[in-house]
């Protein structure tokens, strides 16, 4: 396979904190329906890395691509846009609201976006019902197991049916049942949508769950078979 048709294809990025190279050299790219998994040791860039191809963080250099659109030539509000509408988002903790239930949470990406609410909460309980916790929609995030919850965040990540899914560490709260258990949900639901899925983690065990896997080291990567 090479970068030839990615969706989204990031080349020589650079960025520093201060004196601190975060990330030096970074290659990547992502096709439509693979699952990467972007692994290396604490402090190697990995973070900085997803948070530059989402949008989030701008590279100090290098270049990022989603469908071809360079996002550094986009406004802050085409950014935005993007972000809203074809990215998802899982972090480690589900950071999920607490004031609402579980549905509500779900549907939360869909009621911002401006649809009905009964529409919202129905498309949320189908994405809930394929996590497996459709039965606790009522409940608050503070009710339910960190397991429960994470998946409520798979869910609502997935309930806007983005292109491209990034999520950090998205087990680390886990215990390894309950996190492979979240993995196989993740990949399979990701897998069925045909979205790419861009995932960080540190733990083999999860990124077993990917076709692929990009190392980082000291801000570069490798590992990396696409030519790009
Ligand atoms: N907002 C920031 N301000 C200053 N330095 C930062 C910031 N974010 C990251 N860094 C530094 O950049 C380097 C890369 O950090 P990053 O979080 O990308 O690594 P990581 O591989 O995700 O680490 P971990 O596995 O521990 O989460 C580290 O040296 C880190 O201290």
């Amino acid at each position: 396979m090479t970068a030839e048709g990615a969706l989204l294809v990031a080349e020589d990025l650079r960025k520093a904190y201060g004196p601190t190279p975060a990330l030096d050299g970074a290659h990547f790219s992502v096709h439509a329906g693979e699952v990467v998994a972007v692994m290396g040791p604490s402090g190697s860039g990995k973070s900085t890395l997803l948070h530059c191809l989402a949008g989030i963080v701008r590279p100090d250099s290098g270049s990022i691509r989603y469908q071809g659109r360079e996002l550094a030539a986009l406004s802050d509000k085409e950014r935005s846009l993007l972000r809203r509408t074809a990215f998802g988002f899982v972090f480690q903790f589900g950071q999920l609201v607490p004031e609402l239930t579980c549905t509500e949470n779900v549907a939360l990406p869909l009621r911002l976006a401006g649809t009905a609410r009964k529409e919202a909460e129905a498309t949320a309980l189908r994405w809930m019902e394929r996590l497996e916790v459709d039965s606790i929609g009522h409940k608050r995030p503070g009710q339910v197991s960190g397991g429960q919850g994470q998946r409520v965040a798979v869910a609502r990540s997935l309930v806007t049916s983005p292109r491209v899914l990034f999520a950090d560490e998205p087990t680390g709260a886990l215990d390894s049942l309950n996190g492979e258990r979240v993995m196989e949900l993740f990949t399979d639901a990701a897998r069925s949508t045909g979205a790419a899925v861009v995932l960080v983690t540190h733990e083999p065990r999860v990124a077993a769950y990917s076709d692929r896997e990009v190392v980082v080291r000291d801000g570069k990567t490798r590992g990396l078979e696409y030519a790009v």
